[in-house]
């Protein structure tokens, strides 16, 4: 058994018509039960704490440069197993052992993968791993039996203590890969912090958008089940700040899982909450690059001038350009590790995703995409599908448009209440038969399995949000299909993305006839919901790089936009507005 546990951790107008492959038969492949370890060997949580912390990682390749961690091992003296002494402990603390090793290890149980969802994991079984029993527990009630590969390369560095900014595609357990070790960190706490209600803040996640930090929480809690006193707490925009404050003052809250703006909040009106974030230990950014990215740097500094400079920094995300590697230390050591399991020279993306693009004018973009939606559903009945819009209040207008059409929709975007949001996002979650129209509020992170089709339409700000919106399917090693709509002006953004497998979908004419539905869908909608979304989409595009630098074109954009809403006329806007969008010297645009 033990060399087991030493085992290495090892412009035209397109429409992909004909091009929506087909479903591949699944085969289906049944799990090896798990290895039952009765009578052979007990896990000893306080062994495994003290042995945690020194576990030796074997590294065969751990390149800098080439950023690609390739195997890491465990050595079996540090994996917190030993072999069971006879008579070796007092009679009723084996008793106990036996009891949550049976819990854990109930053997057996048949655990049904799809072939193609092996592929994001690793051959080691978590139960290998030098983590606690009451972590175990949790992990097999979430079903998880062996990790990730991400998991894998990073639970040994986490575990040594070192600072980890780790890459790894969409969909690959990243969130399991931060919190879990970090809650083995935290366990190992001098005990008289756990179960105080108001006690320091040992764990401090930052999430860029209100959905993730939600949903890491769900993950923190599944894995804390079994740790009775470590609380999960969130602080998000949107929701009351007092009854935050409450809650974690009511309520063990060791991790904090966060949005930036309402964490900086908390920290300028909060009584006591600096005092309490001086006993972090551990701070993740979860979507690391986005954190660093300028909409966040300064609330970041801000957050991290607030925290103990002794502490350990994680940052994970599915894409790090190499300014988020240059600009790392504003939060991690300098001898920090990075862990890459996208082997250089491979994609960021999925090769069971097939990518696609067409390239329509403005004015066809709302037949185009009830067509490929048709389509899509037609294929099939267990669809599941992402429209991405440029902004919030566009996004808004396709879901009006799409739900006028008779397709059933929901929208989330940052305009609606906090409360509408979690609901939406909870349907969709649980949801076949459903398409979800969203602005970048679910680009990132967002875990809906089983979505068959994302659309974006317009460009994406940049590669990486192609990539994480894209990364929305083919979860979990599953299949998935992506379509980016662009208009003509807008193909110069295909050379961002030109290393990935994206292709041009084969040509096709929109159904007359649905043209002519769009417009009178249209004209029923109000008209203040347009002129919300011919501003936001200026606003959008007047700071597109690429496409607002040059005013006099971007009017007759707008005016084209306008048009594809049925207006004739583009709306007017207010003066201040266009003034601030330095747009009211600029001719051609009408204000009031
Ligand atoms: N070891 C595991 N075995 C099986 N499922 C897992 C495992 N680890 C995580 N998962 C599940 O995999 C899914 C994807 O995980 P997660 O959302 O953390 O991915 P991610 O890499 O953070 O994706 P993104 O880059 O989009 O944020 C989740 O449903 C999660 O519960």
């Amino acid at each position: 058994m033990s060399a087991v546990l030493a085992k290495a951790f090892p412009s035209n107008l397109n429409c992909p018509r004909s091009h929506l492959p087909a479903k591949p038969k699944k085969k289906k492949l049944v799990a090896s039960p798990q290895v039952s370890t009765k009578g052979e060997l007990v896990m000893d949580e306080r062994d495994t704490s003290k042995s945690a912390p020194s576990a030796k990682v074997k590294r065969k390749r751990v390149n800098k440069e080439s950023s690609f961690v390739n195997t890491i091992g465990y050595g079996d003296e540090n994996t917190g197993f030993r072999v069971k002494k006879k008579e070796s402990k007092a009679a009723v603390v084996e008793k106990k052992e036996k009891k949550i090793d049976e819990e854990v290890f109930d053997g057996g149980k048949e655990t049904v993968l799809q072939e193609e969802e092996k592929s994001y994991l690793s051959d080691t079984r978590f139960d290998e791993c030098p983590i606690s029993l009451s972590s175990l527990k949790g992990i097999k009630d979430a079903g998880y039996v062996k990790m990730s590969k991400v998991q894998e390369a990073t639970l040994p560095l986490i575990l040594q203590g070192k600072d980890v900014l780790a890459k790894a595609k969409t969909g690959t357990g990243k969130t399991v890969a931060f919190l879990l070790p970090a809650i083995e960190v935290l366990s190992k706490l001098p005990s008289s912090n756990l179960g105080k209600k108001v006690s320091p803040i040992n764990v401090l996640v930052l999430c860029p958008t209100r959905e993730l930090a939600i949903q890491a929480a769900t993950e923190a809690k599944k894995l804390l089940k079994y740790h009775p006193s470590v609380g999960a707490q969130v602080v998000i925009g949107g929701t009351r700040l007092t009854q935050e404050q409450r809650n974690m003052q009511a309520n063990p809250c060791q991790i904090l899982i966060a949005t930036p703006g309402r964490l900086k909040d908390h920290i300028e009106n909060t009584t006591g909450f600096q005092a309490r974030l001086k006993g972090v230990k551990v701070l993740v950014l979860d979507e690391a690059d986005r954190l660093l990215d300028m909409g966040f740097r300064r609330d970041i500094e801000s957050i991290i001038a607030a925290l103990p400079k002794e502490r350990q920094t994680l940052l994970f995300s599915a894409t790090v350009p190499k300014e988020v590697q240059q600009i790392c230390h504003v939060a991690m050591r300098k001898d920090h590790e990075f862990v890459s399991t996208v082997e250089e020279g491979t994609e960021e993306t999925h090769a069971q995703v097939r990518q696609m693009y067409l390239i329509a004018p403005l004015e066809k973009q709302l037949s185009v995409l009830h067509q490929l939606l048709t389509e899509h559903i037609s294929q099939d009945s267990d669809y599941k599908v992402i429209v991405f819009c440029t902004t919030a209040m566009v996004t808004a207008l396709v879901a009006e448009v799409l739900g006028g059409l008779k397709f059933k929709v929901r929208e989330i975007h940052s305009r609606k209440s906090q409360a509408y949001r979690t609901r939406v996002s909870q349907e969709f979650r649980q949801s076949k038969g459903l398409i979800l129209v969203s602005s970048d509020v679910s680009a990132r992170g967002v875990d809906y399995p089983d979505v068959t089709l994302v659309i974006q339409i317009g460009m994406p700000s940049d590669r990486e949000q192609y990539i994480h919106r894209l990364g929305r399917t083919g979860r979990k090693g599953k299949e998935g299909q992506g379509i980016l709509m662009l208009a003509p002006w807008e193909i110069f953004f295909l050379n961002t993305v030109k290393d990935l497998p994206i292709t041009e979908a084969a040509p096709c004419q929109p159904d007359p006839d649905c043209q002519g539905k769009i417009l009178k869908v249209l004209a029923r909608i109000d008209m203040r919901n347009k002129e919300r979304a011919y501003q936001a989409w200026l606003g959008y595009y007047n700071s597109a790089k690429g496409i607002g630098q040059d005013k006099l074109r971007l009017v007759n954009l707008a005016r084209e936009f306008s048009e594809s809403m049925g207006l004739r006329e583009p709306p007017a806007l207010q003066r201040k507005v266009l003034s601030k969008m330095g747009l009211s010297k600029v001719p051609g645009f009408r204000s009031i």
